[in-house]
């Protein structure tokens, strides 16, 4: 038996047809092992090969000669086997795994199908519906799902080549043909028409346009109804689609941005190496809203023991009985690797004096958030980070009021902060490495995607969404409906457009910052302009009515009843907007899909590029990285930044010079860098960071 250590991309492919080829020729081996190397067997293709002609033998042949083999081969599974190497396992007579090795066909993750068989194999050893749910998902099943859904022959807490090996030993000279899963048929259950059926529109409805999903359902329903060799072609096919699709592009692009925002880095020159974190066992959370709440468990999740702050006795009364029941239920879903931390819950600020770190998540108002860091400062011992969970207001002001503002960063969660990934790290110009290094870290561990910004008025993601509201908001004064503007983009891709959003979160948050910003409130002038901008007062009328969306039951549509979920349109909010165009004198006219994504999204994507021009976000791929995780950017259109580039910025420079010019439609005034990068011959987003550090040398040459 002769173990062949395998490393991935083209180099592996070259080594395990030699292999294999040595293995038939040599008599004295009666079976083959294959394993990975340093704990890994196989992660898949080179998503960076895709870019490129694929060099070096295919893998489709390589698997079915692997199958073909008249001696044993086993998979032995250590670390990951994941599409391609899941794929390369499947080919195998055996599989035997280490019972912490993960397996999946993740390949819809990228815009793409198992290309390999996967999508002919698996169905043929699980069944049909089973293999309907891990390729449409994508999602990765422990070595203990995998041996019960029939993937695994074997699982081992030791050493899984050992037992591999002992285990092909102990069946050499067995005949194989019930082990080639080409040559089986593929079991289904006896509806299975409508189950392709009934999957398939859960897949269309899941992710509205994305393409590899649907191909996936098409893969299986092939491998369901075609003869192998048919299904493989079929597959083939809708492999060769997607491959070169926009979509994938996208997913791909997305796939690494995630990982390049890991690699922070400051104006300063501070980065993610250069920097030292601090491990935090001990914390704190004052405030205990829905917000802090989150917080609480997000930590608690971790492993962290946690403080938990609330000064109003109802509102800690509630935290202290609902807050454990999320933990619980979180930590079920989850299956922990370590147990949660202790929470304790305290009405007294004085409690949080030996903890290492504080969140502060109270009510998004400055003078109240300034009392707290200033009776923090005093009661924390030196040494101890303080971070506010707001949604944007002055990092470095809450700082000033600190004796250790190089102390004090922003982790700005998104609700539920226990749920959702997104974690903005909001660095101060007094905000020290180890300060961002800390925050980054601490965000790593609790399973969030972790993007370090720079402290401006709502930051990145908030910042952009306000050019982006604005519009929508135009767009009704100008003869939209929410409807028509909620449908715009939710075809787009978006899971709710901007109206049904503001609905679900609430009306009053946006009205709260606008009259903490002045805009409106008593004795603000309702004029349509205000602070020297175009201003729509639509939403703060709509206040005024009191329709705050869900939580009233009524809002841009109505529900049944406050806390209702499914929204209807209201006769009423057509009025409402007609009487308010006759009294401005605005003449309603018909607003295409095409202007309203233009409208909405290139506002968006040019605050992204003002962003980008002043520094706030170090790359495209962090603004990418929060629309995705924070904001339900589509992920098969992989983030504003991404998408501007995939339509053209040339195109994209063009329509906002031509939405500007019109009088009635400011603010689209196109960045200097989109019209840099533009003059520079549009280069793809990849490069636009070696761009934008070229042009600051300049600069301040
Ligand atoms: C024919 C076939 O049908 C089709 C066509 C395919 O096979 S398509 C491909 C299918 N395979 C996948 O989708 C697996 C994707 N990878 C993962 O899910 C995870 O990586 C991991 C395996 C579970 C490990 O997680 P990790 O947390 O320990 O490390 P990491 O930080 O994620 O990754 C560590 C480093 O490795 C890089 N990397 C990981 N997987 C990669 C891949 N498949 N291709 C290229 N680079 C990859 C990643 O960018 C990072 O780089 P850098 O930032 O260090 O420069």
């Amino acid at each position: 038996c002769t173990r062949y250590v395998l490393v991935k991309n083209t180099s592996v492919r070259q080594g395990i047809v030699d292999a294999v080829q040595r293995a038939l020729k040599d008599p004295k081996v009666t079976s083959v092992v294959i394993c990975g190397q340093n704990g890994k067997f196989c992660g898949g293709a080179d998503i960076r090969e895709f870019a490129g002609p694929m060099s070096g033998p295919p893998l489709v042949p390589m698997i079915h000669a692997i199958e073909a083999v008249d001696k044993p081969v086993a998979a032995a599974i250590e670390g990951v086997a994941l599409g391609g190497g899941l794929e390369l396992a499947l080919g195998c007579h055996y599989r035997i795994a280490h019972s912490k090795a993960v397996l999946g066909l993740p390949e819809v993750t990228l815009g793409l199908l198992p290309g390999a068989g996967g999508s002919q194999r698996l169905p043929r050893l699980i069944g049909l519906t089973a293999a309907l749910d891990l390729i449409t998902t994508g999602r990765h099943v422990s070595a203990a799902e995998a041996l019960k859904l029939g993937i695994l022959d074997q699982v081992t807490d030791n050493n899984a080549v050992d037992l591999a090996v002992e285990f092909v030993r102990s069946v050499a000279g067995q005949p194989l043909d019930s082990r080639r899963l080409s040559t089986l048929p593929c079991p289904c259950p006896p509806d299975v028409d409508s189950l392709l059926d009934k999957v398939m529109s859960k897949v269309r409805q899941r992710s509205r346009g994305a393409l590899a999903p649907v191909a996936c359902v098409q893969a299986l329903r092939a491998a369901a109804s075609l003869p192998y060799a048919q299904g493989m072609e079929k597959e083939r096919e809708l492999m060769a689609t997607l491959f070169n699709s926009g979509q994938a592009r996208a997913l791909q692009y997305a796939f690494f941005s995630q990982r390049v925002v890991g690699k922070w880095s400051l104006p300063s020159g501070a980065s993610w190496d250069n920097s030292t974190a601090r491990t935090i066992s001990k914390a704190a959370v004052i405030g205990l809203g829905t917000m802090g709440r989150g917080i609480v468990v997000a930590l608690a999740l971790t492993g962290i023991s946690v403080v938990a702050v609330e000064t109003q006795e109802k509102q800690l009364a509630e935290a202290s009985r609902v807050v454990p029941a999320m933990l619980q239920r979180e930590a079920g879903r989850r299956r922990l690797a370590t147990p949660p931390g202790v929470i304790s819950f305290s009405s007294n600020l004085q409690d949080v004096s030996e903890v290492e770190l504080v969140i502060e998540a109270v009510f998004e108002d400055m003078s109240l958030k300034l009392q707290v860091f200033k009776h923090l400062a005093s009661v924390c011992r030196p040494g101890t980070l303080l971070c506010s969970n707001t949604s944007g207001l002055d990092i470095d002001q809450l700082a000033a009021v600190t004796q250790s503002p190089g102390l004090v960063v922003g982790m700005h969660f998104f609700a539920p902060a226990h749920v959702m990934k997104l974690l903005e790290v909001v660095y101060g110009p007094r905000s020290s490495p180890e300060a961002v290094a800390t925050a980054m870290q601490l965000g790593k561990r609790m399973g969030k995607v972790g993007v370090a910004v720079g402290n401006c008025p709502g930051f990145v993601g908030n910042r952009m969404l306000k050019p982006y509201l604005e519009q929508a908001n135009f767009l009704l004064e100008e003869g939209a409906t929410p409807q028509q503007v909620d449908e715009a983009l939710e075809e787009f891709g978006f899971p709710m457009g901007v109206f049904r959003m503001s609905d679900l979160s609430g009306l009053d948050v946006g009205w709260r910052i606008r009259k903490e910003a002045g805009l409106t409130g008593p004795g603000v002038e309702s004029t349509r302009t205000r602070q020297g901008r175009r201003y729509s007062p639509l939403p703060d009328q709509m206040c005024e009515a009191g329709r705050l969306g869900q939580k009233t039951g009524k809002g841009w549509y109505q529900y049944d009843g406050p806390g209702g979920r499914v929204a209807r349109s209201d006769p009423w909010v057509d009025i409402f907007l007609e009487t308010y165009r006759a009294e401005h004198g605005l003449v309603a006219r018909s607003i295409t899909p095409e202007e309203i994504l233009e409208r909405c999204l290139y506002a968006l994507i040019n605050e992204g590029f003002n962003i980008l021009q002043d520094a706030v976000a170090a790359g495209p791929e962090d603004i990418d990285a929060i629309y995705v995780f924070g904001y339900g950017w589509p992920r098969h259109r992989g983030g504003p930044m991404f998408h501007a580039g995939q339509v053209g910025l040339g195109r994209i420079l063009e329509r906002l010079n031509h939405h500007h010019s019109h009088p009635d439609v400011p603010h689209l005034k196109p960045s200097t860098l989109l019209r840099r990068l533009v003059a520079a011959g549009s280069p793809p987003v990849q490069k636009w960071r070696e761009f934008i550090n070229k042009e600051r040398v300049h600069s301040q040459l």
